[in-house]
C-alpha cells in the first residue's frame, strides 16, 4: 500500500504492544465456548452455510467484477455515523463468536482498544470504523447476499491454502479446478505486495476503498489494518507470506495488535450508543469529510 501525503504519521508511543503486554485473552466467549471454535459453536448451521457459499461463489471473476462495481463510489452519499447507524440491526452470520448487532461489536472493540491506548484516537476510529463495510448488505448498497460480504479473507487466482476455514467447500469453487488460478501463486509473483493481490470480496477491502478514495488522513497502517482485518490465513496462521513484501511485514504488527481487541471484545453486554457517540463523532470529524461517496 503506497502511503500518501495527506496520511498523519504514527506517534511513537503508538508502538504496538507485544504479547508480554499483559493483555489478557479471555479463556471463552459470550456463549462460554472458545473463540473460532468452527466446529463446535453453538452457531454451527449457520456459519458453516454462510462460509459453503463463500467458498463456492467468489470466485476470481466474481471478484474482479464486484470490486470494479464498488470502486465507482456510486451506491450512496453519507456520513460515517450515519453508515454505523445501519448496522444497528445486522448480525454477521459467519461469526462464531458473537450474535450481537453489528454497532455493538464496532463500539465494543472500539471502547477496548480505547482503554489499552488512551492516546491514540486514530487506534478508536480504525476500530468503530473496521467493519462498517458490512453496509453491502443494506438495500443503498445493492443488498448484498452475507456471503459476499462477511467471513475471513483469502486471495483469489492463486491455491487455496488449506488453513482456511471450511477449505473443503472450494472444491466447488470452479477455480478449485481452473490450472490458471490452482497453483501456489496463480496469477501472482513472489513477493508482489498484497496491493496487488486481489482478496475474497467483504467488507474490508471495501470499507478501505471508501476510506481512501474520500481522502481521510488516517494513517496507513490504519488503511492496511481495515483492508486485511480479515485475512486470518495470512495474519494469524501465517499462509501466502510469499506475496507480502516489506511494507507488508512493516504493517502487519498493526493487524495483529489490533485483531485481539476485534476478536476478543466480543461480548453481549450491550454499550450505550447514544452516551459514547459524541467522542467517536468528534474523531469522525478530525478524520474524514462529513459525507462520503459510498
Ligand atoms: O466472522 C468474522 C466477521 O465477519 C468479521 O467481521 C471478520 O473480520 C472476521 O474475519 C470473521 O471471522
Ligand atoms: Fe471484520
Ligand atoms: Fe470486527
Amino acid at each position: 500500500m503506497i502511503a500518501v501525503e495527506n496520511q498523519a504519521p504514527v506517534s511513537e508511543n503508538a508502538i504496538p504492544k507485544d504479547a508480554s503486554d499483559g493483555f489478557v485473552v479471555p479463556e471463552s466467549n459470550a456463549f462460554g465456548q472458545s473463540f473460532r471454535d468452527y466446529e463446535s459453536t453453538v452457531r454451527l448451521s449457520i456459519v458453516e452455510n454462510t462460509y459453503r457459499l463463500n467458498h463456492i461463489n467468489q470466485t476470481y471473476d466474481f471478484v474482479k467484477r464486484t470490486r470494479e462495481e464498488y470502486a465507482k463510489l456510486n451506491k450512496a452519499e453519507m456520513s460515517i455515523w450515519e453508515a454505523i447507524e445501519l448496522l444497528d440491526s445486522f448480525v454477521d452470520e459467519s461469526d462464531p463468536d458473537l450474535e450481537e448487532p453489528q454497532i455493538q461489536h464496532l463500539l465494543q472493540s472500539a471502547e477496548a482498544i480505547r482503554k489499552d491506548y488512551p492516546n491514540e484516537d486514530w487506534m478508536h476510529l480504525t476500530a468503530l470504523i473496521h467493519d462498517v463495510g458490512k453496509v453491502l448488505y443494506h438495500s443503498k448498497f445493492g443488498s448484498l447476499p452475507q456471503w459476499a460480504l462477511v467471513g475471513d479473507t483469502h486471495p483469489v487466482g492463486c491455491a487455496f491454502d488449506e488453513s482456511i476455514v471450511y477449505h473443503k467447500y472450494f472444491k466447488e469453487n470452479p477455480d478449485y479446478n481452473n490450472p490458471a488460478y490452482n497453483t501456489k501463486l496463480g496469477v501472482y509473483s513472489e513477493g508482489c505486495g498484497l496491493e496487488n493481490v486481489l482478496m475474497s470480496w467483504g467488507h474490508d477491502d471495501y470499507m478501505y476503498m471508501v476510506a481512501k478514495a474520500n481522502g481521510t488522513t488516517l494513517p496507513s497502517a490504519a488503511l492496511f489494518t481495515i483492508r486485511y482485518h480479515s485475512f486470518y490465513p495470512m495474519h494469524t496462521e501465517g499462509a501466502y507470506k510469499y506475496l507480502m513484501n516489506e511494507e507488508d511485514r512493516e504493517n502487519l504488527k498493526w493487524v495483529l495488535t489490533f485483531n485481539k481487541y476485534d476478536l476478543y471484545s466480543k461480548s453481549n453486554v450491550h454499550i450505550d450508543v447514544e452516551k459514547v457517540k459524541p467522542y467517536y463523532e468528534s474523531l469522525i470529524k478530525k478524520y474524514f469529510p462529513e459525507k462520503l461517496r459510498w
